[in-house]
């Protein structure tokens, strides 16, 4: 008998990419997946458990070991610093992290603000940069935060581009690159190796399939 693989499903964006892509693996995922408000989805073909979780909180079941694997943005992983071995850059739902704010404007001197729902990732990159914010720590529309004086900046995703440009923002710097990742618990890897191994080949194979195409 195989060991039930016990994976954490990101629940919004990255969801959509994530299933298609497992389903270019050759997994069989049932229909249950593409319209579903169940946040345990069992798959005994495929010896799968899953659970669908907060993107952000992906991570944190995984290294509680809850979840032996999980799918997560870098942007994720690099706000929670969790361990958790990183195995696959599944190259989907793609965007990056970026400063931006309103046009023409310099930070505040005095005590520049920036808001963000990533307050580490901001603070590690300012702190880089050498410059002393004060972090304001938001949940969503970041984009508000510069239009009604809460902050100078912002550090927020970008994706086409589209929210920045229709509130009359631009970007000042690009901080880092984001993909979904394929991430495990240390102790599942050492547990389940034959099993992760195979997911890892099966989701890799698919990946260089798909770099041929775009060449
Ligand atoms: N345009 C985008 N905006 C935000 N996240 C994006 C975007 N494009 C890809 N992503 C990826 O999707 C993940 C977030 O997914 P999603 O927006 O569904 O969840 P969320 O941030 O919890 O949103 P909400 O709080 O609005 O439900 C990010 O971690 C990032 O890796
Ligand atoms: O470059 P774009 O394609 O416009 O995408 C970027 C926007 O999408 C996300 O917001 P989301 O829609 O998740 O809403 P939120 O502000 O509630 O987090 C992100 O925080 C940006 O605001």
């Amino acid at each position: 008998m195989k060991d039930i693989l016990t994976i954490a499903m990101p629940k919004g964006r990255i969801f959509e990419d994530a299933v298609e892509l497992l389903r270019q693996a050759g997994f069989r995922l049932p229909p249950e997946f593409d319209d579903s408000r169940k946040l345990i989805i069992d798959v005994p073909e495929e010896s799968f458990r899953f659970i669908l979780a907060k993107p952000m909180d992906v991570p944190t079941y995984v290294e509680h070991g809850v979840a032996d694997i999980g799918i997560a943005g870098k942007d994720v992983m690099l706000e929670e610093e969790r361990v958790v071995y990183e195995l696959l850059d599944l190259k989907i739902s793609a965007c990056y992290l970026a400063v931006a704010g309103l046009p023409n404007t310099k930070m505040n001197l005095i005590a520049p603000k920036v808001a963000t729902k990533y307050p580490n990732v901001a603070a590690a990159y300012f702190r880089e940069q050498g410059e002393q914010v004060e972090i304001i720590k938001l949940n969503g529309s970041i984009e508000l935060a510069p239009l009604i004086g809460l902050a100078d900046r912002i550090v927020d995703i970008v994706s086409t581009g589209r929210t920045l440009k229709e509130n009359g923002l631009v970007e000042y710097e690009r901080i880092v690159d984001i993909t979904s990742r394929l991430i495990v618990n240390p102790a599942s890897f050492r547990m389940k190796d034959e099993r992760i191994s195979e997911l890892v080949e099966r989701l890799s194979e698919v990946k260089r399939l798909q770099s041929f195409e775009t060449l």
